[in-house]
Formats: C-alpha cells, structure tokens, sequence
C-alpha cells in the first residue's frame, strides 16, 4: 500500500478533525480532488472528507457545524478557523432525472462510497496515517494519464450526466487522455448534457476553456457532441472547429467568451443574447461586448486616439489578449503606447468639468454636454492643452 510521509500543510491542518471522528468510533477519509491533486503534487484548493458517520453524529461529534448539504449528507465542520465538508459514505439513484440526485441512500463502506463515484483518478481516498486507498486502480490511471469512469461508464453517465463535461474538464486541466470506453459512452449518451443546468455546465465549461490543454479537450468536446448540447453551438461545428487550431489556449474567461463569439460571428445583438444563455454575469457580459467590438474595429482600421480613450486600459489589454490568441496581426506595442501616451485616460483627468462651464455662464442641458465632449475631444487628439486656462480661452473662442 502507498504511505505518504510528508503530507501538505492543509492536510496536517484537517487531521484532527479526521481523528476526532475515528476517536468517536467512525471512520474517515480523505477523498476527492484533494487526493487526486496531491498524487500529482498539484495546488490543492480543498479537500473533502468522507466518514461512515451520519450527519447528525458528525453534528454531535463538532462544537461548529453547518447544515450545509444535510440531504446529502454533507455537513461543514469550522475547526480552527478552517471550514471541512465531511459527508457521509453515500451511493447514489441510478435512474433520476440524470441529473445531481435528489435523495442519496447512506451506505457503511468506504468502498460502496468510492464506487459510485465519477473517475477512477477521483475515487481515491486516504485515511489519517498517509495510507493512499485504491480500490479501481487510480493510480495506474494517474501515471497512464487517463480519464477513466469507475465502473460502467454509461451508469456514472446517467447518475450525473454532468460527469461528461467533468471527463473533457479534466482532460484539459490535467493534460490527460480520454480511457476509450469512457469516450464511447461519451459520444452515445451526450444528449443527456441537456437535462443539466447550465450554471453547471458553464462551470465546467470555463475550467475547460482555461486549461493547458484546452484546445485538444475543445476537440474532444467536439468529437463527442457534448458541444451539440450547449447554447449556441449546436450546427455549428464547421466554425468552431478553429478553436483546436488556435495560436494560444485562452488564460482569461473574457478572453475565452470573446473567441467563441468571434469564431461563431455572432452579430453585435447576440452578443448579450449569447451572454444570458449561458447565465453569465451583466459585467462579464458587458466587457465581453466591448472586447468583441473593439476587436472588430482593430480588424479594419486604425483606432484613433478618441477610441482608444474610450476602450480604456483594461478592454484594450483584453482584446490584445484575444488577437493574439486568435493569431490576429496587430501591433499591440504601438497600441499600448499610443494609449500610454493619451493626454488624459479617464473623464476626471480632464482640467474642467461640468460646473466650471455653469460658472462661466453656461447654462446646464444638453449643449452643455456637448461643449464638455468637444473639449475633452480636443484634448484628447492633443489639439488642446489639459489646462484650464487654455480650456477657458478655447472656450471664447468658440462661443
Ligand atoms: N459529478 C460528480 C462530482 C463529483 N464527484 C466526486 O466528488 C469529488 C469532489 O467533487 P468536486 O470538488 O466537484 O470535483 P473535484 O474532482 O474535487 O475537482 P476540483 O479540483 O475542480 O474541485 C470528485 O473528486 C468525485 O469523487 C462525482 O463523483 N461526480
Ligand atoms: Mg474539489
């Protein structure tokens, strides 16, 4: 059996809470991600518990206890200023509505807990001595680089058809390959990926979008229709068929939603449209539409200095990042400088605002704000000087 010796500090920091439950009679275990990261000395975000204890023993067991999850059997331990989810040995329904089980049937062994679970890279588990547990084979699959469902692939499917999306995610973030059974059921029961909500598939889609491997798990999302079953993409394969193809794979999620909708040509009207399908946020939403603009403007023409100003700072590094992705020739040095060397950046900088013209005797309303925008204009194209004496002679001069 496979000892570690030398666990992460965030193990070392959740052990008592595993011995308290052994101390109480129960069993517990690391499992999960948290296993799975540790085996392949990636960063561990955090890891999860499982104990043959019920809920209502795990709440006896802890002074500070959330119901977190408690249908399903999971509740959150504060201990030392740290939160644990700890949730109890369970299996799942088999035939729900393939979506994350509304009721779960609480089981005693570690092992009926593991089965049911999506990969055999993900059903490992580790006890309080550093003890890896094995049962399906895992680690083979971690040094084979394999995504490999526990069991029957097209029963882990239909328990949680989430898992299909969960297998590609992996593929990407973990550089692994798809174990061919699991690829094949895949490809056979895609559809269901519709029955799932797509907060959820989101979730899982971004973590592929934004993965070292991300344009060979595009590819795969492809070759197994998982793609056919999200919004906006069904039929369009033919288009998206560049992403695999791509220079870089994208680091950022804005830069990811900029690509899809450049590759599919979504129309300026869709780009909202496309955003709310996918139940991303209004800010998300609106940067991505500023992005996917801009990026058509560079297409065709130079930017002049009044754009540049009004794309402002964060949306031109952001629409560099998706040409250069998308293996668009800009010169984004020159951009950069241009926009470095803009007299003002923001509305604030400029020497006057609104209130000096009221002073000068101009009366408030809409000429007003044109005034305002004419000499911030001015400014900007570097025809006026950000000064208010210049601003006010330039000012009686036109007036
Ligand atoms: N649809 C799912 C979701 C999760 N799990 C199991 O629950 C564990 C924890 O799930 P989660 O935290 O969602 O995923 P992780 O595998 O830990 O990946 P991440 O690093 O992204 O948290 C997984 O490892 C897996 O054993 C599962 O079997 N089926
Ligand atoms: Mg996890």
């Amino acid at each position: 059996m496979m000892k570690i010796t030398e666990l992460p500090q965030i193990f070392i920091d959740a052990l008592p809470v595993l011995k308290q439950l052994e101390i109480s009679g129960y069993e517990a275990y690391f499992v999960g991600g948290s296993v799975r990261d540790l085996m392949l000395h990636r960063h561990i975000h955090d890891i999860d518990i499982a104990t043959s204890a019920y809920p209502e023993e795990v709440k006896e067991t802890f002074d500070k206890t959330i119901d977190t999850g408690i249908k399903h059997g999971t509740v959150t331990v504060l201990y030392n200023g740290q939160s644990y989810e700890i949730t109890t040995f369970r299996t799942e329904s088999e035939y729900q509505d393939f979506r994350r089980p509304d009721h779960v049937t609480f089981v005693q062994s570690l092992e009926e807990d593991l089965k049911r679970r999506d990969f055999t890279i993900n059903a490992l588990a580790m006890n309080t001595k550093g003890e890896i547990i094995d049962l399906f084979n895992g680690l083979t699959d971690l040094d084979n680089k394999l995504v490999k469902a526990v069991g029957n692939p097209e029963k882990r499917f239909h328990e949680d058809a989430l898992r299909m999306m969960r297998a590609v995610r992996f593929v990407s973030q973990l550089k692994f390959s798809l174990e061919q059974h699991t690829e094949a059921a895949i490809l056979q029961h895609h559809k269901l990926l519709s029955k799932i909500s797509i907060e959820r598939v989101r979730e899982e889609f971004v973590k592929l979008g934004l993965g070292p491997n991300s344009r060979e798990a595009f590819q795969m999302f492809m070759d197994t229709k998982l793609s056919e079953e999200v919004p906006y993409m069904e039929g369009k394969q033919h288009l998206l068929e560049v992403y695999p193809k791509l220079q870089f794979s994208p680091s950022e999620e804005t830069s990811l939603w900029s690509i899809i909708i450049i590759l599919l040509k979504l129309q300026n009207d869709q780009i909202s449209k496309f955003m709310r399908a996918w139940k991303n946020s209004n800010a998300m939403s609106d940067e991505v539409e500023k992005i996917v603009n801009f990026f058509d403007l560079l297409s065709e023409t130079s930017p002049s200095d009044y754009q540049l100003f009004e794309v402002g700072k964060t949306t031109l590094l952001n629409t560099i990042d998706v040409a250069h992705i998308l293996g668009q020739p800009i010169d984004s040095k020159v951009l950069v400088d241009r926009y470095m060397a803009l007299p003002i950046k923001h509305n604030d900088e400029l020497a006057i605002d609104g209130n000096f013209l009221i002073k000068l005797g101009i009366t408030p309303g809409p000429h007003l704000g044109k005034i305002l925008e004419d000499i911030k204009k001015q400014v900007i194209a570097g025809l006026l000087e950000n000064d208010i004496d210049e601003i006010k002679s330039y000012i009686k001069k036109v007036m």
